[in-house]
């Protein structure tokens, strides 16, 4: 030890094996039908991922390569400016768009650098978490000055791979024997946001990961992740930890929270994280898909039955977003709010 600052030390049962390992991987699913109006198969696939993993790649997914190129590219140039630079759009207490450095997972540093943007702008969200507090305020995006196509690149690509999450909606609503657009009122006013997380190579990546372990809070992530390496997910059926091999081009997808609820735990947010090296930086740019502020999130009415009960209480998407959020910037003593707090 003594080589990184002791906040980013992660306490040894979560420590990465640096080792590397050989296992199966996640599904790849190529979603070239989907146009053709022929889903069953598809659906059925995805099905299996959500219920299997809560995780699956997706190749020919309809989002431009030209424009991946370019988001890349202006988040290489942006990461690389000066610090100083960078904290000229740094988040703010009153605004949590822009850049950061100093995110939490778990009430331990992550080893990244991030720079937040919401998909529609403004949006909406509760002012707090406290439940008796109405009031809702608006927030807007916070842009950098340099590169100077940074903005427009990022919104033309939030734009595509929106297109990309609410097709993965569809079906998977089809998957759970529901009309495709079961789900997709949720998203009217949605709340989600483009992230795009920078680590840097780490001279002890033994003792420190670029994201804590974690669930990802929302419906869905649609992830890009370049070929560096880094993430693995927690197998369902042994807990063990299983790199996600880079495919070229191809998109992550993650169920998360409010998916595993709507579903009553047919599918499963799994707990995910981030691998750094001492090599390499790694860039990855998560598109998180999140319901309308006021939406209700509870297992889906239609899903159950005697034998299948509600396994969670409902909760407001808002407020819980609001809470969870406001304790990722800062260390805490306790643990932020999950769904397990909520289940019945
Ligand atoms: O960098 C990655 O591959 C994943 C990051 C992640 O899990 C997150 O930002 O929620
Ligand atoms: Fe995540």
């Amino acid at each position: 030890m003594g080589k990184i600052d002791p906040v980013f030390v992660q306490e040894p049962e979560h420590r990465p094996k640096l080792s590397a390992i050989e296992v199966e991987e996640i599904p790849v699913i190529d979603l070239s039908v989907f146009d053709t109006g022929e889903t069953k198969q598809l659906a059925s696939e995805i099905g299996n991922a959500c219920k299997n993993w809560g995780f699956f790649q997706v190749i020919n997914h309809g989002v431009p390569l030209e424009l991946r190129r370019r988001v890349e590219k202006v988040a290489k140039s942006f990461f690389d400016l000066p610090i100083e630079e960078k904290r000229k759009s740094k988040r703010d207490e009153l605004n949590f768009t822009g850049y950061h450095d100093k995110e939490h997972t778990k009430n331990v540093r992550d080893w990244k650098e991030v720079f937040d943007m919401l998909i529609q702008d403004p949006t909406l969200l509760p002012a707090s978490p406290e439940p008796d507090d109405e009031e809702i305020r608006t927030y807007s995006n916070k842009w950098p000055e340099y590169p100077p196509e940074f903005r427009e690149t990022c919104q033309e690509y939030s734009r595509e791979v929106e297109k990309l999450a609410f097709k993965l909606l569809e079906l998977i609503s089809l998957s759970l024997g529901l009309p495709a657009n079961r789900l997709s009122d949720y998203f009217k006013h949605q709340t989600g946001m483009l992230r795009i997380n920078y680590y840097p190579p780490c001279p002890s990546p033994e003792l420190a990961l670029g994201v804590g372990r974690h669930r990802d809070g929302g419906a869905l992530t649609v992830l890009a992740q370049d070929d560096v390496g880094g993430l693995q997910i927690k197998r369902q059926s042994d807990g063990e930890w299983i790199p996600v091999k880079p495919i070229p081009n191809a998109y992550i997808i993650n169920i998360a929270d409010s998916l595993q609820v709507w579903s009553n735990d047919l599918y499963v947010s799994a707990e995910h994280r981030v691998v750094v090296n001492s090599e390499r930086e790694r860039f990855s740019i998560p598109f998180f898909f999140f319901p309308s502020h006021y939406v209700t999130v509870k297992p889906l009415e239609e899903l159950l039955n005697e034998q299948n009960p509600a396994k969670y209480k409902e909760y407001n998407w808002g407020k819980y977003y609001v809470n969870r959020t406001g304790s990722n910037y800062k260390k805490l003593d306790a643990e932020n709010v999950q769904i397990d707090h909520l289940s019945v």
